[in-house]
């Protein structure tokens, strides 16, 4: 009885302490993930504060630091990426065929027609993706998938999907020239070509004159067109000036873009768009665009063709190089230079930025300039940051004006690029 009794308490003794033990351990555990789990989120405060990375991602303390740098691309490797027109075929896919059959059973002599109708078509939808940046991935022909054919016992072809194109914010579709789609906005579509509709199979003509019909339709083929892809950038302000102006570099300065700069011309080959952001979380976009040149719009230089970037601009700011004499007549060129691109794209809220103040001999062009011109001259200095919040402030004026006569909404559509 006593042998029964201390090994039923030794039993119980064991139990216990096992018990303890297993409680020290999941103590002790706890205790270790909560280290660890404090380690991995001071460790991602730190990679969000400094942009340091670890190389190991098993272990983060023996991991070696390296520094994560974006590899920007240069403006060269840009201009190959970056198309900003196409010309595209598509065409739509076709209806499937309708099938001729008849129904067929043991005993069942003349079961009746029973042959289904074809598929529709698969639609080419172009569709507007805010990831997608440029129209290089754009292909010169789609072709849409083919519906599927009928089968027999009634059974109808499978419709065809439609097949999508990803262009960027901001694509204008034409036909011949002639606008069809303005796609500004996240998520829009525009069905470029509808598929062909399913042939119909042969149940379809049953009737009480025609019992057996062996009619069935070939599906329609689907529509086809020729259509021209054009990227105009989105933004609320562009930079308008002659080569080496500095509108890169005061885009530079008001923004978060990182345009090359240069000081030889036509170092910008390529809209860049940069966002101004204001304490009160407002943003304004602005795009900085190639050079303009005296003949621009007889081609020299880039040409005007990359003024349709500016098209859609609620307000334009003139920059010009104050450091140049009679700098008042780089406006009247720019100025006919736009008319000529687009008659009326001058008279849209515009300001005029006096670039390079630091330079001798601006203050006395400024004067001059004032006097030349009406409207108002933000005298500005992109290289050493002078005045610029001058500028900042005033593109927040023409961006509030902008929205108090177009309302509050109109503001919303323009994404970032
Ligand atoms: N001193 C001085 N130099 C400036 C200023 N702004 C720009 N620059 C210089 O002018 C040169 C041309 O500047 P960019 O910003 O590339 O000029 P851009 O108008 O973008 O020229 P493109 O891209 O060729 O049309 C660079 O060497 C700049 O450093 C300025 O305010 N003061
Ligand atoms: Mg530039």
């Amino acid at each position: 009885m006593l042998t029964i009794l201390t090994r039923f308490q030794s039993r119980r003794w064991f139990v216990q302490e096992i018990s303890r033990l297993f409680a020290q351990v999941c103590v002790r555990h706890e205790f270790i993930g909560s280290l660890l789990l404090g380690l991995k989120s001071n460790l991602a405060a730190q990679r969000k504060t400094t942009g340091i990375m670890n190389v190991s991602t098993s272990c983060a303390l023996c991991a070696k630091p390296r520094i994560s740098k974006k590899k920007e691309l240069s403006e060269k490797k840009l201009t190959r990426h970056f198309v900003d027109h196409r010309n595209v075929k598509l065409l739509a896919g076709a209806g499937g065929k309708g099938a001729c059959t008849f129904h067929s059973e043991p005993r069942k002599e003349w079961g009746g027609p029973d042959g289904g109708n074809g598929g529709d078509g698969g639609n080419i939808i172009i569709k507007v993706d805010l990831q997608v940046k440029s129209l290089a991935q754009v292909a010169p022909v789609y072709k849409g998938d083919n519906g599927d054919s009928g089968g027999s016992k009634n059974c109808y072809g499978r419709n065809a999907s439609s097949t999508y194109i990803a262009v960027p914010v901001g694509t204008v579709v034409k036909e011949q020239g002639k606008t069809v789609s303005d796609l500004s906005q996240h998520n829009q579509e525009y069905v470029a070509v509808f598929g062909g509709a399913g042939g119909k199979g042969n149940r379809f003509f049953l009737s009480n004159e025609n019992r057996a019909p062996m009619t069935a339709t070939l599906g329609e083929r689907g529509q086809e067109r020729v259509l021209q892809l054009e990227l105009r950038t989105m933004a609320h302000a562009g930079l308008v000036g002659f080569p080496n102006a500095g509108k890169s570099s005061l885009l530079r300065a008001i923004s978060n873009a990182r345009p090359a700069v240069a000081a030889y011309p036509f170092t910008t080959l390529n809209p860049h768009v940069g966002i101004v952001n204001y304490r009160d979380h407002e943003q304004v976009a602005v795009a900085d665009i190639p050079g303009i040149i005296c003949g621009a719009h007889l081609n020299r230089g880039l040409g005007i063709s990359f003024l349709r970037h500016i098209e859609r601009c609620r307000f334009l700011l003139f920059v010009l190089d104050l450091s140049s004499p009679e700098p008042w007549t780089q406006l009247q060129q720019l100025r006919y230079e736009l008319d000529q691109y687009e008659p009326g794209l001058t008279h849209r809220p515009h300001a005029i930025v006096a670039n390079k103040m630091d330079l001798p001999g601006a203050r006395g062009n400024l004067e001059a300039l004032r006097g030349h011109v009406a409207h108002r001259v933000i005298p500005v200095s992109a290289l050493t940051g002078q005045n610029t919040e001058e500028l900042i402030l005033h593109l927040r004026e023409l961006y509030d004006g902008y929205l108090q006569t177009h309302g509050q909404g109109s503001g919303q559509d323009m994404p970032t690029r």
